[in-house]
């Protein structure tokens, strides 16, 4: 399972190395597998690596000393080095007469032009800005190279970019304060700033080096897991063959207002293609009959139809909340001592319902909810996803899940970033889809932590197989009418056990 590093829990498993003496080791495997991606990435023309003072310029002087046996002209320029190792790994790449020359801005830009790939081993984990003058000169002239169509390949992080940090600091004169990178190689653990945002989005393709360390070394020190495919394929439920509608979960939809209409029936439409055996609209406005296989049921008073209904007619789960309108929070609440699996979304996102949740409700709020319910701004959260879906799980309980490119699912046994999806899903109803998605899972017995991982995870890679027709057109019809095709893609991607056929 891939998991997700910040620089603190990176330190943390270096010392360990380091007190059991496999520092050195680590940094070799590290430095060579980034020797072994640039020159697959990016076969011709002389390498030039730039080599900050501390452990990531030791990866550099390593990469260097690899990239040389791979037969590729070679040189180094390196700020003076600091870190024992990165000394120690300098030696080494003289003793093999390698060639290393004072880094500066004008030497890099001098030097760029000529070359295939430029290896930027600056800065890593180590770096705390705001940068400090020497550098910014030096990551300017990377930048421009690169912008001159020179690829760059970053160790562990693009040089600048903070690894907890889902922003991009700014250098001077406004322009962005890294460089970025084609192919950034990243070990032992993905950092919080190759996944979320703008950094990413500087981070190019992002190769995890998970370097022989022990597993619960890098576990202990995660602060949340990548799961697999296979992994997310494990939790989906398995029906038997002989399986009927009530027993695939019973959902009820609430949400629709008039001039919102749209939502609910995407919520149940969702919950439809994901399994939910018997799907019912509640809403107080006219929603349309999108498929009409959904039920929908207009009630003049909704809150009163809803909670006279008896114990024994409830549903298996509910979703909550789809532009259900200004009443949503009131009736959530009331809704929410059912103590049914419960999805809360969209309208339903409001603070006064702290508290007020179990541990079988699912919150899903986008980055804006997000600011709303923790009583903080919207770049606060999209600044560092990881830390606002804790801080909301911790205020309101069960599981939730921060939307966004990648979303991050929070519940009490930690945190758990999902894979994929396409930036065509940043359209109206997607969320709307995903709420149904999550109930029907829910509706099926999925525990609300498992429902959560598994559902965001086939939402998204729906969507990935609607983009390939639909790219940045995509609506969340065409991503529904793909769950089904998502969820077998995800059973595929189960190991098969028994012989080989
Ligand atoms: N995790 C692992 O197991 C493994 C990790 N490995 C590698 O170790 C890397 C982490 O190494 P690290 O801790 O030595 O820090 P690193 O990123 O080189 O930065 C320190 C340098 O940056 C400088 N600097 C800092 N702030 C600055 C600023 N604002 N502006 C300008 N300069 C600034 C700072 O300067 P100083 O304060 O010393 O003057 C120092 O020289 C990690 O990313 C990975 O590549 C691999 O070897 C394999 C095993
Ligand atoms: N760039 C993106 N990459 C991957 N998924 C995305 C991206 N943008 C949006 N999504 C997904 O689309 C959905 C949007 O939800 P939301 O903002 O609530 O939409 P709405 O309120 O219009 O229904 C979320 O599941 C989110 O994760």
């Amino acid at each position: 399972m891939p998991w997700v590093l910040n620089g603190e829990g990176a330190r943390a498993v270096d010392a360990r190395l380091d007190g059991a003496g496999l520092l050195d080791l680590a940094m070799e495997e590290a430095g060579r597998a980034v020797a072994d991606a640039a020159h697959a990435a990016f076969p011709r023309g002389v390498a030039l690596l730039l080599a900050g003072g501390g452990a990531n310029g030791g990866d550099a002087f390593v990469a260097a000393r690899h990239l040389r046996a791979l037969g590729r002209e070679v040189l180094v320029l390196a700020l003076p080095s600091r870190h024992p190792l990165t000394r120690l790994n300098r030696r080494r790449w003289r003793a093999v007469g390698g060639v290393t020359r004072p880094l500066s801005a004008s030497a890099v830009s001098h030097r760029a032009p000529g070359a295939g790939v430029i290896v930027d081993g600056l800065l890593g984990t180590g770096f705390r800005p705001p940068l400090r003058p020497a550098l910014t000169g030096v990551i300017g002239a990377l930048a421009a190279a690169r912008a001159h169509g020179t690829p760059v390949v970053a160790i562990d992080l693009p040089s600048g970019l903070e690894e907890v940090s889902a922003l991009v600091p700014e250098g001077p004169d406004g322009l962005p304060g890294t460089a970025g990178a084609d192919l950034t190689v990243t070990f032992m653990g993905l950092k919080p700033a190759l996944l979320f945002g703008a950094a990413a989005g500087h981070s190019g393709r992002v190769q995890l080096v998970p370097l022989r360390v022990p597993g619960e070394w890098v576990q202990a020190q995660a602060v949340a897991e990548q799961p697999t495919d296979a992994q997310v394929a494990a939790l989906l439920p398995v029906r038997r063959a002989d399986a009927h509608k009530g027993a695939a979960g019973r959902v009820w939809i609430v949400g629709g207002h008039p001039g919102t209409v749209g939502a609910a029936g995407m919520a149940g439409v969702g919950a439809l293609r994901a399994g939910a055996g018997l799907v019912t609209v509640h809403s107080a406005a006219e929603v349309p009959l999108l498929m009409p296989e959904l039920m929908v049921h207009r009630h003049p008073d909704l809150r009163a139809a809803l909670l006279g209904t008896p114990e024994s007619g409830r549903p298996d789960a509910l979703a909550v909340g789809m532009g259900l309108g200004p009443d949503a929070a009131e009736l959530a609440r009331a809704l929410l001592t059912w103590g049914i699996p419960t999805v809360l979304d969209a309208d339903a996102l409001q603070p006064e319902l702290a508290g007020h949740g179990h541990d079988r409700c699912i919150w899903t709020p986008h980055p804006g909810e997000a600011a709303r319910l923790l009583g903080t701004r919207t770049q606060d959260v999209t600044r560092d996803p990881l830390s606002a879906a804790r801080a909301l799980q911790q205020r309101l309980g069960g599981a939730v899940v921060l939307k966004g490119g990648p979303s991050v699912v929070a519940h009490a046994g930690g945190l758990s970033v999902s894979r994929g999806g396409h930036p065509g899903m940043a359209s109206g109803g997607m969320g709307d889809t995903l709420s149904g998605v999550l109930a029907a899972l829910l509706g099926q017995g999925l525990s609300a932590p498992d429902a959560a991982v598994a559902g965001v995870r086939l939402h998204a890679r729906a969507g990935e197989r609607a983009a390939q027709q639909h790219g940045y057109g995509l609506s969340a019809s065409d991503v529904a009418q793909e769950l089904g095709g998502a969820w077998q893609d995800l059973r595929d991607a189960l190991p098969r056990s028994g012989p080989p056929r």
